[in-house]
This record gives C-alpha cells, structure tokens and sequence, in this order.
C-alpha cells in the first residue's frame, strides 16, 4: 500500500490516522485487528502504521522489510497475514507523527525510553491506549504504565486489557476485552469501535487504574500458576494458588488506588484474564520449566531459549511489586506476591509458593486494610 503522505490531500480530510507502537506477538496482532477495522469504518484512514524496533533477521534482511514484502511479521507471529494496510516503520518519530490514536504495546521495560523519545514528537490533541501490562516503580512510587504515557507526552491515555493469547486471536478464536477509561466515554467508545471484531468483544469500563493493574498483576500470579505445574502439585492447588492470587490482586489494586471497582474483577480483565494466563500463558510456561528445573536455571536463560525473543512480563513485575510492598511495610500483606519475586530470585525454593501462600496475612500490620479482603 501506497504511504500515507502520498495520498492526495482531498483523501485524508476528517480521517483518524492509527499508529501502533510496538510489534511483537501482541503488537502484531493488535495492528491486525486494527487493520481490519480502519479499512471497513470511514471514520478512519485504512493504513495502519506499527512502529518496529527493527532486527535483523537470521536470514540477514530486516525484519520491517519482510513485514513489508511478506504482510507477516515472521519473528513475532509468523504465519499469519497482518493485512494489507499494515505498514512496518524503524524510524519511531516518522511512525508517530501522523497519528491521531496512539496504541502503545511494547513490553513495560521499554516504554519509558519510547517515551523520552516521542517527547514533543506527537500530534497535539492525540489519544494513546496502553495494551501493556506492567508498572515501573520510581522514587516516589509505583508509576502505571498508561500514567506514565500520559505524564511524559502530556496526552490522555486510556488501557485496554483482557484474556487475551495473541495467538488465539490471531486465528479469530472468540475473545473478550475490556477498555479502562478515565473520565471520557466517547473516547472510549471510539477504542471500542476500533479494536472490536465479532471475534473480539470489547467493553468499556470507567476504572482505568482497576484495569491496568488487572493486567499487571495476573502476570505475577501466573508465574506462581506456573511453579505448581512444573512441581507437578495438581488442579486444586492452582486453582487455590489463582484465588488466592485474585484475592492479593485486588487487596493490592484498592490499597494503591481506593477508586478502583470490585465489578472491575469480574471483566474481561480480572478473572477471565488471569484463568486464560494461568493456563495458558507465557509467563507460567516459562516458570513451569524454572521450577521443573529446581531453580538452577535463571529466568534470563530461560526466557530467551524458550520465548525467542518474547519478553515475559511476570518476573520484572514481582520484582518491582516486591520494591512497593517492602517500601511500604505491605510485604506480610501479600505473601504470594512477597513469595513469588524470592523464588525468581533463588532465595526460596519453588516449593515454597504453596507453604507460603497457605498462610493467611495479618492484617493487622497495616491499618484498615482487613476491609479489602
Ligand atoms: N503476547 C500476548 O499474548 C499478550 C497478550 C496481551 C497483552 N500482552 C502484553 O503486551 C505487551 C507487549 O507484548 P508482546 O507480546 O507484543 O511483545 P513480545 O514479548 O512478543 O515481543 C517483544 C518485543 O519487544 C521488542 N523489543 C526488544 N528490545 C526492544 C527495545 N530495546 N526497545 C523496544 N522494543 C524492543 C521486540 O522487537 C518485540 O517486538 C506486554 O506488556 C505483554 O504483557 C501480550
Ligand atoms: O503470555 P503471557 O503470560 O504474557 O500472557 C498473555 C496475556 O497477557 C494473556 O491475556
């Protein structure tokens, strides 16, 4: 497909450009599902910009040029189409430019750096979405993702998140999702409008800090999923270790942020999100074979000889959860959560997630918190 600024003037009156910013195995799929929409709704211009860190590939060509030539993202999502309007761009600042809607989907450890660079670089009145599920922590605390966004770019920032395997959807399996928002629901509406399929349903919900750390902090849950598995301790035991994760999850989300909604749980988001990634996530993928293998071999390893090239969120997330909960005196609180980022770090053997989690926090180290449970 012809470039946008190519396109006569006359064309591209009124219409909202997309750029997608990020292109792994979510970023690819997202960009599909975009795609699909901004060619069938007027309202918006059919191509879709997804912004590539670009790699070179084993077969010494760039990885954008083969999305480009091939319409497939051969390293992040091979064997799938992206559609035709789907145009792969290495240079950030040319990608955003441009753009009217902003999806951010690159693993949480890179966005501040794509932020700084994006600073001033972005079109005024421009509407971001963050499909990352993370935090960063900084000195004066724990910083979400879309926050972040928002703060940098000084622009709104919207999330969406949901039970959402790319891959399954990227095969058009029937999945649901939930959009956060703050304060405008006609944005909102319009995310809606862009991302929903028949195959992928999406619901919009006025809790945008509930939301992203539904996203967020399943993936801590999942790495502890993923050491019952690999320690081969049965369905009841994952299915105690996933309530009692939900219970953490929430216990944590209403500490943090005392708006966020108990309906929240119930969403795409919540629950349904954190079954789909206990089950079938990378994160406890990766974790199953950490405890199969007794610890002795690290994360780091792991993940890049099994993921190639896929970044898992959990471990990171423990991490910086764990900084927050030490912090703030919260870690006997959250002693899933506390249990999970020692495993990772090899001071607690994998075994300990169940002799751990059994234990019932005390409440009474943090004042009024019992009401959240
Ligand atoms: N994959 C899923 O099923 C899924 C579903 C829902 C949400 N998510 C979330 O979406 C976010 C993005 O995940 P993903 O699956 O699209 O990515 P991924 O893990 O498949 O791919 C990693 C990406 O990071 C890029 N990258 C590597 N080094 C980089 C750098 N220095 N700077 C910038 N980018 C760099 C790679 O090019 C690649 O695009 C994560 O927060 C994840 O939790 C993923
Ligand atoms: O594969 P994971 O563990 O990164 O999880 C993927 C999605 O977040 C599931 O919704």
């Amino acid at each position: 497909m012809a470039p946008a600024q190519e396109l006569p003037p006359e064309t591209e009156a009124g219409r909202t450009r997309v750029t997608v910013v990020g292109s792994g195995n979510w970023g690819s799929v997202a960009a599909k599902l975009i795609a699909s929409n901004t060619l069938r709704l007027p309202s918006f211009h059919d191509e879709v910009r997804m912004w590539v860190f670009e790699e070179i590939l084993p077969s010494g060509e760039k990885l954008t040029d083969v999305i480009n030539s091939t319409n497939e993202n051969v390293k992040y999502l091979p064997g799938i189409k992206l559609g035709h309007n789907v145009v792969a761009i290495p240079d950030l600042e040319n990608a955003v430019k441009d753009a009217n809607m902003l999806v951010f989907v690159t693993p949480h450890q890179f966005v501040e750096g794509i932020c700084k660079r994006l600073v001033g670089k972005v079109k005024e009145g421009v509407e971001a979405i963050s499909l990352i599920k993370g935090m960063e922590v900084k000195m004066e605390g724990p910083c979400m993702i879309s926050s972040l966004i928002s703060e940098q770019l000084g622009i709104n920032c919207c999330v969406l998140m949901g039970a959402n395997i790319a891959n399954e959807i990227a095969v058009e399996k029937f999945s649901e999702a939930t959009v956060g928002y703050r304060e405008n629901r006609e944005i909102a509406e319009k995310w809606v409008t862009l991302f929903s399929t028949p195959y992928f349903m999406v619901s919009p919900v006025q809790d945008v800090e509930g939301v992203e750390l539904c996203g967020t902090l399943k993936n801590v849950v999942a790495i502890a999923a993923g050491f019952v598995d690999g320690l081969e301790m049965g369905n009841n035991t994952k299915a105690a270790i996933m309530r009692i994760g939900l219970r953490e999850m929430k216990a944590f989300s209403k500490l943090l942020f005392p708006s966020v909604k108990d309906t929240t749980f119930f969403e795409s988001c919540g629950v349904a999100d954190l079954i789909t990634t206990c089950l079938g996530g990378r994160n406890r993928k990766v974790a199953e074979a950490f405890a199969k293998n007794g610890g002795k071999r690290s994360f780091d390893e792991l993940e890049a000889e099994m993921l190639q090239g896929q970044k898992l969120q959990g471990v990171s997330t423990a991490r910086e959860l764990y900084e927050v909960l030490s912090h703030r005196g919260w870690l006997e609180l959250f002693p899933l959560f506390a249990t999970v980022h020692e495993i990772c770090t090899g001071h607690l053997p994998p075994s300990a997630i169940v002799e751990y989690s059994e234990h019932k926090p005390n409440f009474s180290l943090a004042q009024g918190s019992a009401q959240y449970y």
